[in-house]
């Protein structure tokens, strides 16, 4: 009786280690194979390369330029795909057709951010962005009085450049803080000297070797805490100096009807600031940088925009009035974008609900990537694609024309709502630098347009001369 026991004992084992290898076995089969070919009710999951488990596809990614092996892939799997960055799945969306159709058609279904990523977008971030755009635009963004503010800051940059007396000078830095003082301007109501530690730390001179924008002592939470506290010191709430003073106005006004749990608490003060310091400083001063550098790498097309400027516009100050008389200028500017492709992948968004799109199923809560470098490289809507061709922007007559494919700021519900400004600050920096000075390379050096890899595509660390024209 015993020995019976024992036998069924064992049998036992071997049956549930039998069972167990082939539950493990199962599970690894799927997670290989399984959900790369995913079915729904409502259709298919789009498809896309094998993904190993966990790793998921990150062995086949450039780590260093992502973006170029999502291109490559789109041309396997088609517009619509599924990878996977470790166990996280994205669906990206590849190509102007799909991507505006995603984007606009589907404005609503694909509209959510993913959480993780953007900085202060916890349940109170869409009233925070909501404050801090409302209120710098009532402080000047996208109108008039910004341009002014614009226009003040170029002439401060023109006036260091030329204490550089021609020497050739690597523009990254000063392009930054020139930048940096407008979004400075609107916020805390004041600009700083290039040399102020608002901008310069003690990280200062690593920072200047490494170009690194958000090591600068400007989109620090330390420094950005120092001038909140002074500005709070000096508070007059009938006299806001920017969006900070209104952000502190709004929370004494709720504190004093009772209110002391809203969202316009410090932490949510220090990251809105930062967001707006991060998405709109970095991005527009390294656009500039690209543009100058196209200039000085083809110097025919800047003497083009040159005679375009003198014969317009003379030796007077650019305005963005100007723009609809200096079609060629205008078009040197949107190839810059396009060929810089700054931001090849968009922020990510999320599937807001479970979504048919193109015949896929997409389940709701899925990052998806808008492919932007598809959009602004696709080869069935750009004649050069991948040449610096001002002409993709002018018709037979040398006017101006818009292009669908031009969309280096994304589209739909969460398009960059700082494009108004940053298409005026690209415009008056682009214009009036180059009414004062040629830009040339170094002798010998042919200016390398290859990207430094980092969070948006900047050009790699190099100087120009600068010959003054006025
Ligand atoms: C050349 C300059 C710029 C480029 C190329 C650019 C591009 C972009 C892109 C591609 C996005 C993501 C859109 C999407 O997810 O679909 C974005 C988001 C954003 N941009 Fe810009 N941007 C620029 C300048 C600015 C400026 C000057 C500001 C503000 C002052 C700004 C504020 C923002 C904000 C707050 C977001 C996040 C919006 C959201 O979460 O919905 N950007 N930008």
């Amino acid at each position: 009786m015993r020995q019976i026991t024992k036998e069924k004992k064992v049998l036992y084992m071997m049956m549930s280690t039998y069972v167990t290898i082939h539950l493990q076995l199962l599970t690894l089969y799927y997670w290989i194979f399984g959900h790369n070919f995913c079915f729904h009710k409502f259709g298919k999951e789009p498809p896309g390369p094998k993904s190993l488990p966990l790793a998921g596809n990150l062995l086949q990614l450039d780590l260093r330029r992502p973006w170029k092996t999502l291109l490559e892939l789109s041309k396997k799997y088609g517009s619509l795909y599924t990878i996977y960055l470790g166990p996280k799945k994205v669906v990206v969306l590849a190509g102007y057709k799909t991507v505006k159709e995603a984007l606009v058609n589907y404005a609503h279904e694909f509209g959510n951010r993913d959480q993780m990523l953007i900085m202060n977008e916890f349940n109170q971030g869409y009233e925070m962005r909501r404050f801090a755009l409302t209120n710098l635009r009532d402080f000047g963004m996208g109108k008039r009085a910004c341009e002014d503010k614009i226009i003040e800051e170029c002439h401060h940059l023109i006036g260091v450049i030329k204490k550089f007396k021609g020497e050739a000078f690597d523009s990254a830095l000063l392009l930054y803080c020139a930048i940096s003082n407008i979004i400075c301007s609107m916020v805390y109501g004041s600009r700083f000297d290039y040399d102020d530690p608002v901008f310069f730390g003690k990280k200062h001179k690593k920072t200047h070797q490494t170009y690194e924008f958000h090591k600068l002592s400007a989109a620090s939470r330390k420094h950005t805490l120092g001038l909140l506290s002074h500005l709070k010191e000096t508070l007059n709430p009938d006299k806001c100096r920017g969006v900070v003073d209104a952000f502190l106005t709004r929370r004494q006004s709720l504190e004093g009807s009772g209110i002391t749990n809203s969202h316009f608490h410090n932490e949510n003060l220090l990251h809105t600031i930062m967001n707006l310091f991060a998405a709109g400083t970095d991005t527009t001063a390294t656009t500039v940088r690209w543009g100058l550098l196209f200039m000085a790498r083809y110097p025919k097309i800047q003497d083009k925009v040159q005679e375009e400027l003198r014969r317009v516009i003379g030796s007077r100050q650019a305005q963005v009035e100007d723009r609809k008389n200096l079609p060629f200028t205008n078009a040197v500017i949107h190839e810059t974008q396009r060929v810089a492709n700054i931001s090849p992948v968009s922020l990510p968004h999320v599937a807001h609900k479970d979504v048919t799109f193109q015949g896929h199923f997409i389940k709701k809560g899925t990052t998806v990537y808008p492919l932007l470098a598809s959009v602004l490289f696709d080869e069935s809507e750009w004649e050069h694609p991948h040449s610096f061709y001002p002409a993709h922007f002018l018709d037979k007559e040398g006017n101006f024309v818009k292009r669908d494919a031009f969309l280096p700021f994304s589209a739909g519900r969460r398009a960059c709502p700082g494009e108004g400004l940053a298409r005026m600050e690209l415009f008056i920096f682009i214009t009036t630098l180059l009414q004062h000075f040629r830009f040339t390379p170094q002798a010998g050096d042919e200016l390398d347009l290859t990207p430094r890899v980092g969070l948006i595509l900047s050009p790699s660390p190099h100087k120009l001369y600068t010959v003054s024209c006025m």
